[in-house]
């Protein structure tokens, strides 16, 4: 799979600086050499709770790391208290480069429901065929951001007991997105789950759904209970089954070395952040045909090259036809 850390993000690029040209001679010992390696499982108000060894432990990041943040699925360096005991806090000194970063841009009435996970290969992007009715613009604007940020997109549609899912999938065709469809019985016998983690195995994988879409009643069949009390006292403290706070949570799979990331459900998904330049090496067809466009093209502009090129029969003017849709939801528009 391809680096996100290849692509320009400034914060990535201010994570590795430089350390021969600026330190003094005398510091020979690495700082923090005796710092332990963590993945991050969620965020609270700048408490974060990382999975060291098989403990949870409770961490803020140092001062040191400046504005950068950790986020759920960073790989981190901790030092101090690693006990995971009760009221200890640790430090995070390290983010470790990303691999994917799955973002959504805050919205002007919304500033705080972002979904922010680090290092997850797929999203899974929940959606019901009825109840509520399907959104196909809020599907690509999340097609849109797994691209961008580097992670492989499928659909699970749920309540198919409801509607039926051929006219939805009919959107997603020519994009040759793998889904599941699954219906009420299956959720509760036990074969939605099977399906879908089909999906999952080795895998890091971050489910979004809009609000009321069965995405919770989804990641309790995949994770079973005992897996999920792994974030134990974050659900202790809000004293329900499931988190309630802003951030996303890490769950581990009871199978191979798979994570499900569960995110609170989302209405819409701001793209401010995307670069179109990203969103088409999802294209590897029709991504040599940019090679004629302007500076910075959008790939949704008039003097797009990619028109021509296709015109010319070096690709399938469908696929063409699925980016640019993909790439217009990053205009904001109302009910979005
Ligand atoms: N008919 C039908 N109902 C379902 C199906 N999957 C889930 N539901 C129901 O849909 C409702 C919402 O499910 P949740 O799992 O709470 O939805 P959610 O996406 O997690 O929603 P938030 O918690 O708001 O993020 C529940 O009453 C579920 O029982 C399905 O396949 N068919
Ligand atoms: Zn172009």
């Amino acid at each position: 799979m391809r680096r996100y850390g290849k692509h320009t993000d400034e914060d990535d690029i201010r994570q590795r600086p430089n350390r021969k040209g600026t330190r003094p001679r005398t510091t020979i010992r690495p700082k923090h050499e005796d710092a332990v390696e963590g993945m991050v499982l969620t965020v609270d108000r700048g408490r974060l709770t990382c999975l060291v060894e098989d403990r949870t432990v409770m961490a803020m990041k140092a001062r040191e790391l400046g504005r950068k943040a950790a986020v759920v699925g960073d790989r981190v360096s901790l030092v101090g208290d690693l006990s995971g005991e009760k009221d200890t806090l640790a430090r995070i000194v390290r983010i470790g480069e990303r691999e994917s970063l799955l973002r959504r841009t805050a919205d002007d009435d919304d500033p705080y429901e972002r979904v922010v996970v680090a290092n997850a290969d797929q999203l899974a992007i929940v959606t019901a065929l009825a109840d509520p009715e399907p959104r196909p613009r809020l599907i690509d604007r999340c097609l849109v951001a797994a691209y961008d940020g580097g992670l492989e997109p499928f659909l699970v549609m749920t309540k198919s007991d409801l509607a039926p899912p051929e006219q939805l999938l009919e959107l997603y065709g020519d994009l040759d997105i793998p889904y599941v469809v699954v219906n009420r019985e299956e959720l509760y016998d036990g074969g939605a789950a099977d399906r879908v983690r089909t999906f999952l195995d080795g895998r890091v994988t971050a489910f979004v759904g809009h609000s009321g879409v069965g995405k919770t009643t989804l990641v309790n069949a995949l994770v079973p209970e005992e897996k999920r009390r792994i974030t134990g006292h974050v659900n202790a403290v809000t004293g329900r089954g499931r988190h309630t706070t802003t951030s996303a949570l890490a769950l581990p799979l009871e199978a191979a070395e798979g994570w499900v990331i569960d995110t609170p459900g989302v209405r819409s998904f701001g793209l401010h952040h995307v670069d179109p330049a990203r969103v088409i090496h999802a294209f590897p067809d029709l991504e040599p045909g940019t090679e004629n466009c302007p500076r910075a093209c959008s790939h949704d502009e008039p003097e797009c090259a990619l028109d021509a090129w296709v015109a010319e029969g070096h690709a399938d003017p469908a696929r063409l036809f699925s980016l640019r849709r993909l790439l217009s939801t990053r205009e904001r528009r109302e009910g979005d």
